[in-house]
């Protein structure tokens, strides 16, 4: 008969080998209660035993002691063979039983925790040993002969299997599911031993970048849609916490841009140590301030372009007060995320049905960045603020009168504003506040007219300045010489500096270097 999605096998002799032993005790009773036959490793079986159910260990069914502090346990072919006879074979039924083998209906297993040794900082060779080898080979043979075998490696589906047993076995198609979630598990568990041994245990080179690049991501959710209504797109997760794994507290399901926009945003308001709050529309900002508490900050953002912060995406690095809200639940907002909220801030923030709200308790910290290119991908250090060039301390005076430390305070911010902006970068800043923002145009001349435009001419007048990358040229710095800015600072490094420093001597602006630059494309 040929087997059908819904084909049932029952469930006699089942094979239980965990490392993590929690509900143990309540399948092993269910099992046994259903009449299942329990063969089992070491301190699993010591554990079913302990609970009263019988239980044969693994090494009276093989007649091979378990040894090798437990590195040779399963592995061994009266266990391999009963987990991979295809029951559907008269052949491997006649041969099993001419061994003397009995077939296993159901494996559970779950793995030695490599990846949180690692994380715990252990030792090397504390990690080698973490690294499970009869465990994966169940799994893999179990997932293999899932015609005949059923593999479970999540201790959540405990209550699925017994319902199972009792509803006479898993369908066909159930088991396919179970053996499809199995080499995931096995997949992602040699993911991380591979990244591991070519990442800093046994490197290829010398290079900063591993030889192989290996990631896994589960997904988390199907959204409506990607950019467009007519892209499909999911959202995926790498067990990291961050941006994906956010809690929702209201609102609206989150779309593919809501993430993209948010995501710019977190990055722009954690660029700053003091309460920050960033506005973004379609990953550029349309507001960044800092100020003395989130309120603050909130109302000079929103100053700084309200009729593009309409509809925008707003994120805090702190949490958002009761004041703040009130002043959010006015305006049309697609996100809020904030690492919290005061009592009582998101009961405000929900007067409006569709506003999402995001809560996000850690700061971006992805130490790398992953760009997809056709064939291949692009893998570099995220760029963050480095002491070096971004601290005002250690920059250069070009041209004009040097500033006071509060003048310096206003440079810097604009300078780490500027960050948030997409190349080519030209940020205008006054009191802590974006108050014009030129972004994303293909030459630099142009984002300063955009970035003076759209302060207008009494905001952009004693402004201060920043610009992303050098100018090639003096016209980008005399577009915002003629606008009045105060002072400007960029990173420097162009051939023609020594003009463009003349340009800002001649126009009485005081110019500072970083010495680095921040692209962001
Ligand atoms: N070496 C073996 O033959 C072997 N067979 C099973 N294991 C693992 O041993 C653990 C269970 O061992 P115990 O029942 O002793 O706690 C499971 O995580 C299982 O994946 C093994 N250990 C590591 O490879």
């Amino acid at each position: 008969m040929t087997a059908t999605e819904g084909s049932k096998r029952p469930i006699r002799r089942a094979l239980v080998s965990v490392y993590d032993k929690s509900g143990l005790e309540e399948l092993a009773q269910g099992l046994h209660a259903a009449g299942v036959q329990l063969v089992s490793t070491g301190s699993t079986a010591a554990k079913i035993a302990a609970a009263g159910v019988p239980v044969t260990k693994v090494e009276e069914l093989t007649g091979f002691p378990e040894c090798l502090d437990g590195r040779v346990k399963t592995l061994h072919p009266k266990v391999h063979a009963g987990i991979l006879a295809d029951l559907r074979l008269e052949d491997h039924r006649q041969q099993l039983a001419g061994l003397g083998v009995e077939p296993f209906d159901l494996v559970i297993v779950n793995l030695y925790p490599f990846r949180e040794t690692v994380a715990s900082g252990a030792t090397p060779d504390e990690c080698v040993e973490q690294i499970d080898i009869g465990g994966p080979s169940m799994v893999r043979a179990a997932a293999k002969n899932h015609p005949s075998v059923a593999v479970v490696v999540n201790p959540g589906h405990y209550g699925e299997v017994l319902k199972a047993v009792a509803d006479g076995g898993f369908g066909l198609a159930q088991r396919k599911r179970l053996a499809a979630e199995a080499f995931q598990h096995t997949a992602a568990y040699d993911v991380a031993v591979a990244s591991w041994f070519a990442d800093g245990y046994a490197p290829a080179d010398d290079s900063a970048f591993p030889e192989f690049l290996g990631a896994t991501y589960a997904r988390k959710n199907v959204l409506r849609y990607g950019e467009n209504p007519h892209q499909g797109a999911a959202l995926y997760v790498d067990g990291s916490g961050g941006l994906a794994e956010a809690e929702q507290l209201h609102g609206k399901e989150m779309s593919y841009n809501n993430y993209t926009d948010t995501d710019a945003a977190r990055r722009a308001a954690y660029d700053h140590t003091e309460p920050c709050v960033a506005i973004i529309k379609h990953a550029n900002p349309c507001g960044i301030a800092i100020a003395a508490d989130v309120a603050e900050a909130h109302r000079n953002a929103h100053a700084c372009d309200p009729l593009s912060a309409f509809g925008g995406v707003i994120a805090v690095n702190r949490p958002v007060s009761v004041a703040m809200a009130e002043q959010v639940a006015e305006i049309f907002t697609e996100v809020i995320v904030a690492p919290g909220y005061e009592d009582g801030a998101v009961e405000i923030l929900a007067r409006k049905k569709n506003i999402r709200v995001l809560r996000c308790p850690e700061a971006p910290s992805n130490p790398v960045e992953v760009k997809p290119v056709d064939g291949g991908a692009l893998l570099q250090e995220t760029d963050r603020l480095q002491a070096e060039g971004d601290d005002p301390a250690n920059w250069t005076l070009a041209s004009g009168a040097a500033l006071s430390d509060g003048e310096l305070a206003e440079l810097a911010f604009a300078w780490r504003a500027c960050r948030a902006v997409k190349s080519n970068a030209i940020l205008l800043a006054k009191d802590s506040a974006t108050v014009g923002v030129g972004m994303g145009q293909v030459n630099r001349v142009d984002s300063a007219k955009l970035a003076v435009q759209r302060a207008g001419e009494e905001r952009a007048r004693g402004s201060y300045a920043a610009s992303d990358a050098f100018f090639p040229f003096p016209d980008g710095f005399e577009v915002l010489a003629e606008a009045g800015v105060k002072a400007v600072v960029q990173p420097g490094g162009s051939v023609r500096d020594e003009q463009v420093v003349e340009a800002a001597q001649k126009a009485g602006v005081t110019m500072y270097f970083t010495g680095t630059r921040h692209f962001f494309h």
